[in-house]
């Protein structure tokens, strides 16, 4: 019989926004990093992005798993030092241990007035300091009843800006993960529809075609188990929120990587 050919390597996270306690957030770490050799055997990449008060705390729990969890930031500022009050430096994150940063989640556009011009200037920072901007993109109109594809345009063309708007700021050949999260699917009872997601981040991967580096795309909002089945054939992984405070959630979807 000829060799089983390896699994393409997925990717599943989530993001503890600024839902937990630093007592919280450290028992859930643990918990998050015995999952760390099912992740490794299922060939998937686990990453965690707790809140900047907990990362030291965070890093050093996940540096003494024998498989890798990657630590992630919330946010980042664009210079690396100086006078840049309540601002968190990425060359410090770097040296914490943070390999991925978050960047233009839709809270932070909406709440906050991030815009894709900062956004660019943080992933050049992110990039520059040898990390790995996961950056959101999404249309924030749920798609009305008119036709499908008429939804999937709007959101691939909302999308498309705040993707190139990015990508000229990092140098080609450099990694980058692009978070598809629907602004209207994001805190919903339900991820957004298979068919719709699926169209939009094919077009997505498109955009990215021509770029050396590696690029994956994962989805986000509402997700949970069950979610990576549908959308397999579109994304390399899920950023998971709230269906993630359940760690079993996650293991249930690390095995649905394997299996798929
Ligand atoms: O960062 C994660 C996304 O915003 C999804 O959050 P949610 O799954 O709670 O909707």
């Amino acid at each position: 019989m000829p060799p089983v050919p390896p699994l393409e390597r997925r990717i599943v996270g989530t993001s503890l926004k600024m839902y937990f306690s630093p007592s919280r957030t450290l028992s859930y770490t643990k918990n998050i990093a015995s999952l760390a050799p099912l992740a490794a055997a299922s060939n998937v990449d686990l990453f965690l992005i707790p809140d900047f008060l907990n990362l030291t705390s965070c890093a050093s729990i996940l540096s003494s798993t024998p498989d890798p969890v990657l630590l992630g930031a919330q946010d980042t500022y664009f210079e690396d030092y100086g006078a840049f009050t309540g601002e968190v430096s990425p060359q410090s994150l770097k040296d914490i241990g943070v390999s991925i940063v978050e960047l233009g989640h839709a809270e932070r556009r909406r709440l906050f007035g991030e815009t894709d011009g900062n956004i660019a200037k943080k992933a050049a920072a992110v990039v520059r300091n040898g990390m790995i901007p996961l950056i959101c993109v999404g249309e924030v109109s749920a798609p009305s009843s008119g036709p499908a594809s008429a939804a999937v345009g709007m959101a691939v063309r909302e999308c498309r800006t705040q993707m190139l708007s990015a990508l000229a700021a990092i140098p080609d050949g450099s990694e980058v993960i692009f978070a598809y999260e629907p602004v209207w699917a994001i805190g919903a009872s339900e991820p957004a529809g298979k068919d719709h997601v699926v169209a939009v981040t094919k077009e997505l991967r498109r955009i990215c075609g021509e770029r050396k580096g590696r690029v994956r795309i994962l989805y986000g909002g509402s997700a949970g188990p069950g979610t990576f089945e549908n959308l397999k054939e579109g994304v390399d992984g899920l950023f998971l929120g709230r269906f993630a405070h359940e760690v079993g959630n996650l293991e249930k979807v690390i095995e649905e990587m394997k299996r798929t």
